[in-house]
């Protein structure tokens, strides 16, 4: 019998009460008998399945949860999350599963814990120890936007960037798989576009400057202005998305080291504070990072080859051209054998 059901609800609730109360204040018995407590029906026990069947995942998406996040060399962090949260149904004749049991394992992470890799394996073994006889799969995946302070390029000013982080942990054929996901903002500047602003560079000194021997300051004031640099390459807002399954061994996740090893690879990522100086060794390194949506992500491929706590990753690289009014996309995997898929 359930632990709601109706002999436990006799012998636990306020049957004993009325006797006692009845044999020492007969006068009060009417006041201070404690209200009955109800019984419920309980769907999930009684109820039968409309159709027999088993499903894969079964919980709750867009759970709003406070979170502190525990990464390497960094303060711990509080973020807001969104989660969702997952177990498999392998009664094929249960009603279904109990969802306020999955609620109630996060909220204990969200109040009682940082998240960790460790914290996470114990919330999917809550998830299934509360779902012993409907579930032997878990799955959480927490959403959220983690803040860094960067510091600008010369001037030695700092400020924040916020990056959108997914953590996915899944129990499944007895093993645990932990995912970090992480996107990171860049500024890529077209070479093609650049190559041809060049060539109307050229074109234009050499009809302004028709004689062979120039003289050196009239090129240099004539290079400071919109005529001596005539065209400028464009470039566009990018954004790199990676997604990273951690070896079994990690035991603490590493937001900034990844983000970090990208944007050191990518050299161009967006600033936070930004004086003129920093603006101007901005353009500098845009000019001499000249990058097609595949060399980003051949850069970002080289890059998550080299950490050898990467089991396996994915990677979406995003120019949002300013050329056209569609996107250039590059996809890759590392390309293990059952690994992710392009
Ligand atoms: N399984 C399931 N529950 C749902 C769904 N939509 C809402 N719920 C509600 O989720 C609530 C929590 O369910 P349970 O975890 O079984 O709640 P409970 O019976 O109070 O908790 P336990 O005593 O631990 O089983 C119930 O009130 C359900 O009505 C759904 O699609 N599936």
């Amino acid at each position: 019998m359930h632990k709601h059901g109706f002999f436990s609800l006799l012998k636990n609730s306020t049957a004993a009460n009325f006797i006692v109360e009845w044999r020492v204040f007969p006068h009060r018995l009417f006041w201070s008998t404690p209200p009955m407590q109800k019984i419920m029906p309980d769907i999930a026990h009684t109820a039968e399945a409309l159709q027999e069947g088993t499903l894969d995942w079964v919980g709750m998406s867009q759970i709003e949860l406070p979170l502190m996040v525990s990464s390497k060399h960094c303060a711990e962090q509080h973020v807001s999350a969104k989660a969702e949260a997952f177990v498999n149904l392998t009664d094929p004749q249960a009603k279904g599963i109990h969802m306020s049991r999955l609620y109630l394992a996060l909220d204990e992470l969200s109040n009682q814990t940082t998240l960790t890799p460790q914290s996470l394996c114990g919330l999917l073994d809550q998830f299934i120890s509360s779902h012993n006889d409907l579930s032997n799969q878990a799955q959480v995946n927490l959403k959220f936007d983690y803040h860094l302070r960067r510091s600008s390029l010369l001037s030695g000013k700092t400020g924040w960037k916020a990056y959108p982080v997914e953590i996915n942990a899944t129990f499944k054929d007895n093993a645990v798989t932990l995912e970090l996901s992480v996107a990171v903002t860049y500024s890529s500047t077209c070479p093609c576009s650049a190559a041809l602003a060049r060539q109307l560079i050229q074109q234009s000194f050499e009809q302004r400057f028709t004689e062979s021997a120039v003289d050196k300051a009239q090129v240099l004031d004539w290079l400071g202005t919109t005529q001596g640099i005539v065209a400028t390459p464009h470039s566009q807002r990018s954004v790199a998305q990676i997604k990273v399954k951690l070896a079994n061994t990690s035991s603490e996740f590493d937001i900034l080291g990844l983000v970090d090893a990208l944007e050191n690879e990518l050299k161009t990522p967006v600033q936070a504070a930004v004086k003129r100086e920093d603006e101007q060794e901005f353009a500098r390194l845009n000019g001499q990072n000249l990058m097609f949506c595949e060399d980003a992500a051949r850069k970002v491929k080289h890059v998550l080859n080299q950490n050898t706590s990467f089991a396996d990753f994915w990677l979406r690289v995003n120019h949002y051209e300013s050329l056209h009014a569609h996107d250039a996309v590059s996809i890759a995997v590392k390309g293990i054998t059952n690994g992710y898929r392009a």
